[in-house]
């Protein structure tokens, strides 16, 4: 029998049909739907007097425009009202379960599909949203789609796709005190670069892999896309399947075994063939942070931005625009630089595990003067734990604000803006130009990070402080 990766052998199964010299008719199994990219795929479905083919194949949620204080009250701004109302108006009219303001299951959509136990392994998603990749975090294939491609996914339940080229990425070793999966991402972008998985799907593999929890699985699979991929997956083990078990929507009895059984088969098979490879070492790993505008554009915390000589010649006008978009120098410490705000939140690290870890590293400490910090759970459920666990109390007596969910500072689609010039250490996944607010300047990196520039007010090395 031939040999098979873990890709391979998902994509086979979800084959529908294929196309002569062309792409393939692929089954998805869910789709999870927000309120920026499904209107526009609506307004094409009634235009063809066509019904949504499988909606209780669909999950829809609002995440992206709402508000993150008093989400009880109409939304203020018109167009996120607006945008909200619709996907309401749209999932009542085509019969799909919304899980909207108010639902104890809202959230952002790449955090409440795991959560429910939506996202399984060996399953295909799709989602108009580009950190769709999260979600392969349980050994799936889970990508972003276009909105012309919602619409034929409500309207087929398939998509035309081609099949990618597959990369491997291994990470082996022990991650070091105070690292964490977000540092292995971001060490693994600033090393291929923000396009270096082009076109790929990518594996990761390896024991320091392994050895990660599925939230902070979660973490490395959201960024892949960053790197260009298509996708990113990691295979399911033990650690997949107990995290699976006894959610909401997961399999039950007979039928988890038997699924049980089917999800052990999914790895790589040994000698499988991949078209790249990367191998890394997790002692290599520092708590990375970003200085530039794309999230390829990160160093260990200990280092310094590039100097000019250091970049080739063709990237320099992009880098020098970078580093003064973001008012740094060439070959400048980042150490000690100044922080304005703090976000602790984002499909990246909004998770529950993340929160814990915040709270735990800020007990007892204050939140440095001047320093405005916003954690944001991803959903209803994960505010829910964290107010439970008591998380809310030990965060307000550090000076931090717990909002409502939402992907909020992410991308500044409602009101929580970064103002012009302002540094915030975010624990997102893009430091694009403005993306967190005009003009706004963005460092990306860990929740203990964050945490850490929180209490001290500048970049530091939280190695040394837990
Ligand atoms: C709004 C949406 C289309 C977008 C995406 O696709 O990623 C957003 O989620 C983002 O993170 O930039
Ligand atoms: S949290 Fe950020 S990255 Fe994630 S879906 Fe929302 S806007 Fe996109």
């Amino acid at each position: 029998m031939s040999k098979k990766t873990l890709f391979d052998k998902i994509w086979d199964t979800h084959v529908v049909k294929q196309i002569k010299d062309g792409p393939s008719v692929l089954y998805i199994d869910r789709h999870f739907i927000h309120e920026v990219t499904s209107p526009q795929a609506f307004k094409g479905l009634e235009k063809r007097g066509l019904p949504v083919f499988r909606p209780q194949q669909v999950v829809a949620t609002a995440d992206h425009n709402v508000p993150t204080l008093n989400q009880e009250l109409p939304i203020k701004e018109e167009l996120s009202r607006i945008q909200v109302q619709t996907l309401k108006d749209n999932c009542a009219k085509f019969g799909i379960e919304l899980y909207g303001l108010g639902h104890p299951f809202q959230g952002i959509v790449h955090v409440i599909g795991p959560e429910l136990g939506v996202t399984q392994p060996g399953c295909t998603y799709v989602c108009g949203d580009s950190h769709t990749s999260t979600h392969g975090a349980f050994g799936s294939i889970a990508f972003g789609i276009g909105t012309s491609e919602v619409e034929m996914v409500l309207a087929t339940q398939c998509l035309l796709q081609s099949k990618p080229k597959l990369m491997r990425i291994s990470v082996d070793g022990d991650l070091g005190k105070g690292v964490t999966s977000k540092d292995i991402v971001l060490y693994i972008l600033a090393q291929i670069s923000a396009s270096g998985a082009t076109g790929y799907a990518v594996e990761f593999a390896g024991s320091a892999i392994r050895a990660l929890t599925m939230e902070a699985r979660m973490t490395i699979c959201n960024m892949s896309i960053e790197m260009g991929a298509r996708c990113g997956m990691i295979a399911p083990d033990q650690t997949t399947f107990d995290y699976v078990k006894g959610r909401k929507f997961a399999p039950q009895g007979a039928d988890w075994d038997k699924k049980l059984a089917e999800w052990q088969q999914l790895y790589s098979d040994q000698d499988s063939v991949f078209d790249k490879e990367y191998h890394f070492k997790a002692e290599d790993i520092e708590p990375m942070i970003t200085y530039g505008t794309n999230p390829g554009m990160g160093i260990g915390v200990t280092g310094h931005v590039p100097e000019l000589s250091e970049i080739s010649q063709r990237d320099q006008p992009a880098f020098e625009k970078s580093i003064q978009y973001m008012g740094l120098k060439a070959g400048e410490h980042i150490m000690g630089h100044p922080v304005d705000y703090v976000f602790i939140g984002s499909c990246t690290n909004s998770r529950i595990e993340d929160l814990r870890q915040v709270a735990a590293f800020v007990k007892g400490k204050q939140k440095a003067e001047g320093v405005t910090c916003w954690v944001v759970p991803g959903s209803k459920q994960v505010e829910a734990q964290a107010k439970e666990e008591g998380i809310d109390k030990i965060l307000e007596a550090a000076g931090f604000q717990l909002r409502q969910p939402g992907c909020s500072a992410c991308l500044g689609m409602n009101e929580d803006k970064i103002p012009a010039g302002k540094y915030c250490i975010s624990t997102s996944n893009r430091n694009f130009e403005g993306r967190q607010g005009p003009n706004a300047r963005t460092m990306l990196a860990s929740p203990l990070m964050a945490a850490a520039a929180a209490v001290t007010g500048k970049v530091c090395d939280v190695r040394e402080l837990v």
